[in-house]
């Protein structure tokens, strides 16, 4: 492609060299540099990309897109300076690709927490519905039924666009992708025409990254002041910064919630382990889905449907048959009648929400037994107000690991431990592994009682130092719970 169509829509500062050249592709990485690619030196959080332009231009880099002109130059090379690398980048990834968000329609959901499971229920609904539809989340991407493996909620720009590109061409009319704070931050979504945004909450997380909670709704707020005016913006006015989101957008605001007068309102009629029974919109309708936080997903669901003009039965008939994305209060039952649920609660707010919901449906007099531990190289702060949260609504805890990355596992337990109060301390124990920590749950467990494993749900693998190891939550609970029949 020539590098003219690629520079489309580019604010460019300064530029030393001809852009009529062809160029064969974009890379942000040194270390996958080829010939004639166009190498963005992007300033990230471990390194400064602008440090590696040497050694691209030696591996065969002919375009370097920078925030400065480097002093020492390649007169082979074309050099073009743009105020942010990151920015240009998603620009030029979607020139680069033929710009496919706009040849279909494009939403994303962001949020705290909900944002997969809207996501994935809307990618069902409207597959149900007939239409060709792609799906990118935490969980995995897809294009109608093909899977594509995720490695992050939201992709890097190249990744983003190539999957756009490659939904276009198996003919999707939708896609729905989830918008991750820190996607918007390292501006991976730039370039890209959104149809529709949808916002489901925000509670605490991320402030490792963000390092404030007014930078953290910034973020938020930041997708729904891009999206332009032919887009809708979708948000939950039951969340304190609901109306937040909306203040600067250009979209149309439309609003969803179920203690106020809305666009879009629902009630919770009854909460059990069956499912949801929900008014919705005047409709008396029964969903798989449980919990009432599954409410407010349901509702966003609902609402984006209308908002994209479906049929009101044809989507509340499909919305009542759909069960939600892997690892979100997935249960299964062993043969003595110990419930245990899997669910990716990683957040205060989730956990509270996930121990609240399992309160208001249990019985009365069994126990809940929640195994817990926190992300590693992630948001130190939230580490003791998860475990506070899971002692004050569950009658054992299991301090346990999550993904300890390159952290010690153990410190990670003392800093969760620091939220237990000296009255809560009896009902926990700290186990660093986290299969014998399942294993322990299995074994305190007596017939009817619930066991959360939180934190990990639909995940493969536990995170060790760079490494990833073979770990599923539901896989070890079904081989214990099958042990101990
Ligand atoms: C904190 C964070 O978001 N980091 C992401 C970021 O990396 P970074 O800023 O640390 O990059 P860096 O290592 O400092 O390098 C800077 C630049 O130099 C380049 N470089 C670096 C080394 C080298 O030898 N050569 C070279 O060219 C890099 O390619 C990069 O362009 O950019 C990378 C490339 O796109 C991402 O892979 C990486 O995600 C890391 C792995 C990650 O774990 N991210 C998580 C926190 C994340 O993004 N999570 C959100 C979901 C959060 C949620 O809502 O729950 C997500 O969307 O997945
Ligand atoms: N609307 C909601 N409000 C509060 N908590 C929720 C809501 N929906 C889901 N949860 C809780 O949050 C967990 C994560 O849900 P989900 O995966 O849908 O969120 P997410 O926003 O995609 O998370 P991530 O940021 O990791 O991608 C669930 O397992 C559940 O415990
Ligand atoms: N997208 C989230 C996932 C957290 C999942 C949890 N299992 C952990 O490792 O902390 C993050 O990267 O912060
Ligand atoms: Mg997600």
């Amino acid at each position: 492609m020539q590098l003219q169509e690629v520079l489309y829509g580019v604010a460019i500062t300064n530029l030393v060299g001809v852009t009529s050249r062809e160029v064969s592709a974009l890379v942000f990485d040194s270390r996958l540099v080829a010939k004639d690619v166009v190498f963005f030196a992007i300033k990230g959080t471990l390194s400064d990309g602008h440090a590696f332009i040497p050694a691209t231009i030696e591996a065969g880099a002919s375009v370097i897109v920078c925030e400065v002109i480097p002093a020492v130059r390649d007169e082979q090379v074309t050099y073009i300076e743009v105020e942010n690398s990151a920015a240009a980048l998603g620009i030029m990834a979607s020139n680069f690709n033929g710009n496919p968000s706009a040849k279909l329609q494009l939403i994303g959901i962001t949020g705290t927490n909900g944002k997969t499971t809207i996501a994935t229920l809307l990618f069902k609904l409207f597959r149900e519905l007939g239409y060709k539809v792609g799906l990118i989340s935490t969980v995995e991407n897809h294009i109608n039924d093909q899977v594509i493996p995720a490695t992050h909620t939201t992709p890097n720009p190249l990744a983003l666009n190539s999957l756009l590109q490659d939904m276009v061409a198996a003919d999707c009319s939708y896609c729905f992708m989830e918008v991750s704070s820190h996607a918007v931050v390292q501006h991976r979504i730039e370039g890209l025409s959104f149809s529709g945004g949808v916002f489901s909450n925000i509670t605490h997380d991320h402030l490792d990254f963000h390092v404030t909670f007014d930078n953290y709704i910034k973020a938020k707020k930041a997708f729904f002041d891009g999206l332009p005016k032919s887009a809708f913006a979708l948000t939950n006015v039951d969340d304190k910064n609901g109306m937040v989101m909306l203040q600067n957008t250009k979209a149309s605001k439309k609003t969803y919630a179920l203690k106020q007068l809305a666009d879009f309102n629902a009630k919770v009629i009854e909460n059990s382990f069956n499912g949801l029974h929900l008014d919705i919109d005047g409709a008396d309708v029964f969903f798989k889905l449980v919990g009432s936080f599954n409410a407010y997903n349901l509702l966003a669901v609902y609402g984006t449907a209308m908002l994209l003009e479906q049929d009101q039965l044809s989507v509340l008939t499909v919305l009542s048959r759909l069960t939600g994305a892997e690892g979100r209060f997935e249960y299964v039952v062993s043969p003595q009648n110990i419930i245990g649920i899997i669910d990716y609660a990683h957040t205060p707010d989730a956990v509270q929400n996930v121990l609240n919901t399992i309160q208001n449906i249990r019985k009365g007099t069994e126990q809940v037994i929640t195994v817990i531990g926190c992300g590693g190289d992630r948001d130190k702060a939230k580490r003791p107000v998860m475990a506070q949260v899971a002692c004050d609504w569950s009658d054992k805890v299991i301090l346990t690991s999550d993904n300890p990355r390159t952290e010690n596992p153990q410190t990670i337990i003392e800093d969760m431990e620091k939220g237990v109060s000296p009255t809560n301390k009896r009902k926990t124990l700290s186990i660093v592994d986290r299969k014998e920590a399942i294993k322990t749950a299995c074994h305190l467990a007596k017939p009817g009682d619930i066991i959360l494993l939180a934190g990990k749900g639909h995940e493969k693998y536990q995170e060790i130092n760079g490494v990833r190891h073979h770990f599923d939550d539901k896989e070890v609970l079904v081989e214990q719970f099958n042990l101990i029949s």
